[in-house]
């Protein structure tokens, strides 16, 4: 394709000029400034995937012998694991997760990927916190070997074996295959087929290590809550690179900021034209579909089936990365012109110093591995929450921080216990020992029956609330009415699979001198006029009390 038209993308590039020499040496600073802030992975990992590998292969030529596979057949089954996400594109730094997919061979299951695969991954030296999800929407178990985290999918392919050389980059090998496989191997696909479409993927890499470290610092990093993820921040990237392809680094960077802070949503971002296949799957379409239709800030994943990666983005999501992006590009501006330095780019978000009210979301467990699933199904519902706290009179913009704050709460007694996970307020809250591992304290509450456990953990998510001003002194018309929002998220997380004997959950509205001091920095909140650590005084209970009383504290004086 870049053949025949003689250039990447769905346009022309904008410019196909070499860099400046002012662009190189804000090249050469940016890449010194990455490296202080210690953006970059250490060695450990092509050991640690090398192992993975050997263990898939053994795990297809163990099942295909249960299976009653000749010795010749089971050997050549083979199995084939791909890396893709952050760790393929070569951008992944300490602490992420490597998403790897296990490719195996049709008469392996995902059933025995979980019953017999799971098991060996536990019993592998070095192995931590393995823990299946099967019935996720990408099924996977995520481990932890020799400190290296690993997302590890499972997809069988309609293939008697899996050779070593297998390319996943022709449509026809997803047909007939479950849609979760599909999904499973579509990561892997995505990867690919962007360092496919890239000029110089070095280039890249850099700009991406950039960005990606500005928008978690911005705090504007996470799919999950609205905001862009790694991949949709991958592709932004990647237009800029096709449109500037002989830019350095540092110029990407500049035109990232310039394009993407004036680009005219909802006109999608597109890496290639979006391509017709195989399968009876829908490939992202607003003129056929309302719902694709709808999507504000649509970037489109550019191998077959198409989908927007950023559906989950809304109206105030949107708004908040716009600021982001226009503040952004005013810094650039003046890193170009030599008058601030890079490291004013990554400077820490404000999220916890802007605004004067707060909701506080509190998931509530009875154990750690309870609070992994729960608080996993409160973060996936927030943006609900936020949909329709948009609707709210004179709440102009509802921000949500896009992370969870994870805590342990040490009660008196059972009885304690039990009033916290109700959402009532006591005990003592701890910052978790991340020294206690999940099986570690299953294993210490197995002992003592789960019952008399005094622990309660439980997941702290934040929303600003950006108020409108009010010409008005009519303390009616100031009200700001958040009880139906509230109970709607409410009965929407009790939804599914709501077990209230071990989980729990409260909202709170909390002014910013009552937010607790685990949300700031060491350092920082002293730094804040005004701040206490105190709290308790000015938290109101928005969630965990009687209907009446809920819809009455739900309305907060702006
Ligand atoms: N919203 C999405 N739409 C489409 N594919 C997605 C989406 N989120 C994740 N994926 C797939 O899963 C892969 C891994 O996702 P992940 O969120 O871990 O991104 P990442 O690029 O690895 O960034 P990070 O450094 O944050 O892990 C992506 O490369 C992509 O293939
Ligand atoms: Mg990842």
């Amino acid at each position: 394709m870049a053949a025949e038209k003689g250039y990447l993308g769905v346009t022309p590039p904008i410019s196909v000029a070499q860099s400046s020499d002012r662009e190189r040496e804000i090249t050469v600073s940016l890449m010194d400034e990455l490296r202080r802030q210690n953006t970059f992975e250490t060695e450990e990992e092509e050991i640690v995937l090398g192992r993975v590998a050997a263990l898939v292969k053994k795990f297809v030529r163990d099942v295909s012998l249960a299976k009653g596979l000749s010795e010749a057949a089971a050997n050549a089954a083979g199995g084939k694991i791909f890396t893709f996400g952050s760790y393929r594109l070569g951008v992944h730094g300490p602490g992420t997760d490597i998403d790897t997919c296990c490719v195996l061979p049709r008469h392996v299951t995902r059933e025995d990927f979980f019953n017999v695969f799971e098991p060996m991954v536990r019993a592998a030296e070095g192995a931590t916190e393995v823990s299946g999800v099967p019935d996720a929407f990408v099924p996977m178990i995520g481990a932890n070997i020799s400190g290296i985290s690993m997302d590890l999918l499972c997809a069988p392919l309609n293939l008697s074996s899996i050779p070593e050389d297998l390319s996943l980059k022709d449509n026809n090998i997803l047909k007939n295959l479950d849609e979760s496989v599909v999904r499973s191997v579509n990561g892997t696909r995505l990867t690919d087929e962007l360092l496919r479409l890239i000029p110089n993927v070095q280039v890249f890499r850099d700009a991406l290590r950039c960005i990606k470290l500005w928008a978690q610092r911005k705090a504007i990093y996470s799919n999950k809550i609205g905001y862009l993820g790694g991949v949709a921040w991958a592709m932004l990237v990647a237009r800029i690179c096709q449109l500037y392809p002989n830019a350095a680094a540092g110029a990407i960077v500049t035109r990232f900021f310039t394009v993407m802070s004036k680009w005219p949503w909802p006109q999608p971002v597109l890496l290639k034209q979006i391509e017709e296949g195989p399968l009876q799957v829908r490939v992202w379409n607003p003129k056929v579909y309302p719902s694709d239709k709808a999507h504000r800030m649509p970037i489109i994943t550019p191998n077959y089936p198409s989908m927007c990666a950023t559906h989950n983005v809304s109206a105030s999501t949107h708004a908040v990365m716009m600021r982001a992006l226009v503040q952004g590009a005013a810094v650039l501006d003046n890193i170009v012109a030599g008058t601030s330095s890079w490291s004013e780019l990554f400077t820490k978000h404000d999220f916890f110093h802007r605004y004067k009210h707060y909701i506080q979301i509190i998931a509530i467990a009875k154990s750690r591995q309870t609070r992994v699933k729960w608080s996993g199904t409160v973060e996936s519902k927030l943006r609900h929450l936020i949909g329709r706290l948009e609707f709210v009179d004179n709440l102009e913009l509802p921000h949500p921080f896009p992370k969870g704050f994870d805590r342990t709460i040490t009660c008196k007694d059972a009885e304690e216990a039990a009033n916290v996970l109700r959402g009532e307020e006591g005990g003592e809250n701890v910052p978790d020992d991340k020294e206690e591992s999940a099986q570690a304290e299953a294993a210490a509450a197995e002992e003592e029956g789960e019952e008399g456990g005094n622990k309660v953990y439980v997941t702290n998510f934040f929303i600003g609330l950006g108020i409108r001003r009010l010409e008005s002194k009519d303390s009616i018309a100031r009200r700001l009415d958040m009880g139906i929002p509230i109970a709607d998220f409410t009965k929407l997380v009790k939804g599914d699979n709501f077990d209230d004997t071990n989980m729990g959950i409260a909202l709170r509205h909390i002014r910013r001198t009552g937010l607790p001091p685990y949300v700031f920095d060491a350092g920082e909140q002293e730094a804040t006029q005004g701040a206490k650590a105190t709290g308790k005084r000015s938290r109101k209970s928005l969630g965990s009390s009687p209907p009446a009383k809920r819809l009455k504290m739900a309305t907060v004086s702006a």
